[in-house]
């Protein structure tokens, strides 16, 4: 199948996305009205022309710097409903059905937004792409790693009080350089015990041993990105043999400068030593990059015809923490597509 082919047969694939942030997935257009609004008081150009210049970074800190520059663009409940549902619109678009949307409350909420009408707004939008476009949006409540301990705290509390209905899981975003993980255990603690799935980020910036950190003092269920256990075989072995799977996101790899240049990136690596994995975008249009794409770019890592890019939605379906009902919904369908458009 030609890449073009290859391109359309993604197109139409029925997906899941595990690993992409709220903000971070914001379309240019929606970032230039908000930075509009605030023009002259925000570095966020009001020209979506100039956002790729913007989205350019040197490296994993100057990334954060500039997302916490959108993230500032967003005042109040209305903004929120207004980003998440553009969204799930974007996800919908790409024949995604099913999205885990990793949101950082704690962020809203130390920029003036009540936690309550925070998780009323993400709702309300979550309700309102089940309803119009079929699409399953849960969350995980991620700390921001750089705002350190009372961050944890606080996107705790929030999580436990609020409960919002859609929310499934607990996470820790952000630099790993400077943000050891143990010491969040004991909120990863209360979080598993309240009955939140783990997927902390980890191995994106650092070593394996912050990924084996994840695991151990973290519980683990799932690794956000996780690409430098690819430097440690014990881990890979212990990572393949536990099922613990790794939301790889090319892309973002590249564009936070993690990884020099495609052809070092591990993916394929990871996937020969038996680690289950699934492809995701992270922040799409800040890498300049979609769902998508990310299929195509891990066809190519992975030398993947049609029948392989399908096995690889599948991973994603199996790897969420999707309900059983809507998992054996969307690997039928899955299914189906391949068999008529292969
Ligand atoms: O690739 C990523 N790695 C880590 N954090 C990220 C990434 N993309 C977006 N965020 C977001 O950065 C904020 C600051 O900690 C958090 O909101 C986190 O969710």
């Amino acid at each position: 199948m030609a890449s073009d082919d290859l391109a359309g047969f993604i197109a139409g694939l029925p997906k899941a996305e595990l690993h992409v942030h709220h903000v971070g997935s914001a379309s240019p257009r929606t970032v230039a009205e908000l930075a509009a609004r605030h023009e002259g008081r925000s570095p966020v150009p009001a020209d979506p022309a100039l956002l790729a210049e913007y989205f350019t970074f040197t490296d994993f800190a100057h990334f954060v710097e500039v997302y916490l520059s959108v993230v500032d663009l967003i005042r109040d409940a209305e903004d929120v409903r207004t980003l998440t549902y553009g969204v799930a619109q974007d996800l919908a678009a790409q024949q995604v059905r099913y999205a885990e949307l990793t949101v950082t409350p704690y962020s809203s909420v130390a920029r003036g937004i009540p936690a309550e009408a925070f998780c009323e707004a993400i709702e309300d939008a979550r309700r309102e792409a089940e309803k119009e476009f079929g699409l399953v949006l849960r969350w995980c409540f991620d700390i921001p790693g750089e705002a350190g301990l009372p961050s944890a705290e606080q996107t705790l509390r929030i999580a436990l009080d609020q409960r919002p209905d859609g929310l499934i899981s607990f996470g820790l975003g952000g630099p790993e350089i400077g943000v050891p993980r143990p010491q969040f255990k004991p909120y990863f603690d209360a979080a598993r015990a309240a009955g939140l799935r783990s997927v902390p980020h980890a191995g994106e910036t650092t070593g394996a041993q912050t990924v084996w950190d994840a695991i151990r003092e973290l519980g683990a269920e799932r690794i956000g990105h996780g690409i430098f256990a690819a430097e440690d075989p014990a881990l890979l072995e212990y990572l393949g043999e536990h099922g613990i799977p790794l939301e790889v996101c090319p892309t973002s790899n590249l564009r936070t400068r993690a990884v020099a240049d495609l052809a070092e990136h591990p993916l394929a690596k990871l996937v020969a030593a038996g680690v289950p994995v699934s492809v995701n975008s992270d922040d799409p249009p800040m890498f300049g990059t979609t769902l998508n794409n990310e299929y195509l770019v891990a066809a190519k890592l992975l030398d993947l015809d049609a029948a392989g890019v399908a096995e690889l939605a599948r991973q994603g379906v199996r790897h969420s923490f999707a309900s059983g009902q809507v998992k054996s919904a969307l690997l039928a369908e899955i299914d189906a597509y391949a068999a008529t458009a292969s």
